[in-house]
């Protein structure tokens, strides 16, 4: 039998007291891409913060990795998000710093102390994304798909269960995006589970998935036609 990665029972998603999804029932295998589709305002980042902790599972049942979205703690959260690679549209790098010391930040506060196997861990996860010569770089002196690329490497510092990408190629150019979505096929295919929020069917036709689509406060499959 498959893992499951991710499983919700009739779960509601709320912004504060405001039901944005609801009766959402879904489950995500170890190792699938799923694509999650739907207009501006339908309730994809709520989703997806609900999933990583950032917004509570009022209703309904939610597990995540070994979580209960359900019973889940304050104090549980950080030990959630390392079993989560979480990617961004706008990449959230630390502008103060150049790409290494970025990752180093990320794995001391995730508790890791021997500094070689710190090296090698971001030597490691930058060269899955073709980025191991660009450690010396600042943030600002990288181009927005180098940055994307960047992003997800340090999305990977944790060997993450579950990948959550958030519009991930929402800021960059057609070319770019295909770019950064080669990099997350390469990482799905190395069996890594990615769930992506996109608006962008250009790349969904290029990439056909599984694909949930938020719409009129529900949360359901879509079948994609050929075109
Ligand atoms: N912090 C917040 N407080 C209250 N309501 C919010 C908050 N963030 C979002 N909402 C509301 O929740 C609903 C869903 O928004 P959400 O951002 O989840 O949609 P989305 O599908 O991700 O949109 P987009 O594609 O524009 O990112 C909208 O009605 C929005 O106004």
């Amino acid at each position: 039998m498959k893992e499951i990665v991710l499983e919700l029972k009739d779960a509601s998603i709320f912004q504060k007291e405001s039901l944005v999804l609801s009766e959402v029932s879904l489950k995500i295998e170890k190792g699938e891409f799923v694509y999650l589709i739907g207009k501006t305002g339908s309730g994809k980042s709520s989703f997806m913060k609900t999933l990583y902790g950032d917004l509570p599972l009022q209703k309904g049942e939610g597990h995540i990795v070994e979580f209960n979205l359900k019973t889940l703690k304050e104090n549980d959260i950080p030990f959630l998000r390392r079993k989560l690679g979480i990617v961004f549209q706008d990449f959230k790098l630390l502008p103060d710093r150049n790409i290494n010391q970025n990752m180093l930040f990320v794995l001391k506060a995730t508790g890791w102390t021997d500094k070689i196997k710190m090296d090698t861990q971001v030597l490691n996860v930058l060269e899955k994304v073709g980025m191991k010569t660009k450690g010396f770089k600042f943030p600002h002196e990288l181009s927005g798909g180098e940055q994307q690329r960047v992003a997800i490497a340090r999305a990977l510092l944790n060997d993450p269960e579950l990948i959550i990408a958030d519009e991930p190629t929402g800021n960059l150019d057609p070319q770019t995006s295909v770019e950064v979505m080669k990099v997350l096929q390469e990482i799905n295919k190395a069996g890594r589970t990615i769930l992506m929020a996109t608006h962008d069917y250009a790349l969904i036709l290029k990439y056909p998935a599984k694909t949930i689509k938020c719409d009129a406060n529900k949360v359901f499959e879509v079948v994609q036609r050929a075109v």
